[in-house]
């Protein structure tokens, strides 16, 4: 696991760009993860003005809220079209579809989807409570896309962005902790002293399902942006 401290979102937007680049340089991605929240934005900035061509490539997101349509602006689908897929087209952009109501079919379709397009760069953000994707504590570190309850507590954090927090969607569909895991390098990007306890607990805790963010620890190939509040409890 590799630590790179950034002075902020902007600094680590850049650096995980220069990552991302290299590899794609290097011919060594066809298929890359992607993340919604508010951390990966500085990251989508960069790519958006550069000259990094995905036309070729393939995107496979994380998650989306259960019952939100494309059109919604609250959903995922709506964020990285307006922060990345609108400005950088790719080949295919896959998404779980949130208005699915056949759980079990929608997850099974979503986990062909990343059969076939195995990630090789995923970007992750993390929750406060150390969830990834919509991974919340407990979840099985075996497991593939789900229709996931969100936490009271992630449903507090994430109402900031919905006009109250009676409209954020109490369930979404998401990759599964396996899945992630099973992507060839990743990115995990946090900034702010908010992130702080699941920085610690994700990368210098015990590795547990308690703990989403600790299976990292059982990944070859993680790198880890923070910056120095997100970072401060490090040892
Ligand atoms: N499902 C997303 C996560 O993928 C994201 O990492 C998290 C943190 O969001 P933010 O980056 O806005 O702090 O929010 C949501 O719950």
């Amino acid at each position: 696991m590799k630590i790179i401290k950034v002075t902020n979102q902007v600094e680590g937007g850049k650096a995980a760009f220069d990552i991302i680049k290299n590899e794609m340089v290097a011919g060594n991605v066809k298929t890359l993860g992607l993340a919604t929240g508010s951390t990966p934005e500085t990251l989508y900035q960069e790519i958006v003005a550069s000259d990094l061509d995905f036309t070729d490539m393939n995107s496979v997101n994380l998650d989306e809220y259960v019952g939100l349509e494309a059109s919604n602006d609250q959903s995922y689908h709506y964020f990285m079209k307006k922060h990345l897929f609108e400005a950088k087209p790719f080949k295919n952009n896959y998404l779980p579809d949130g208005t699915t109501s056949d759980a079990k079919k929608e997850c099974a379709r979503y986990d062909q989807v990343i059969a076939e397009n195995p990630i090789d760069i995923q970007i992750l953000g993390i929750g406060e409570n150390a969830h990834i994707g919509f991974n919340e504590p407990g979840s099985s570190f075996e497991g593939t896309t789900s229709e996931v309850k969100l936490t009271e507590s992630t449903i507090a954090a994430n109402s900031r962005n919905f006009a109250k927090k009676e409209d954020v969607p109490t369930h979404a569909y998401s990759m599964g902790i396996k899945s992630i895991m099973q992507s060839k390098k990743i990115i995990l990007l946090a900034y702010g002293e908010k992130k702080a306890e699941a920085i610690f607990n994700s990368l210098q805790g015990p590795v547990t399902e308690d703990v989403p963010g600790s299976a990292l620890q059982n990944h070859s190939d993680v790198i880890i942006i923070v910056d120095e509040a997100a970072a401060k409890l490090l040892k």
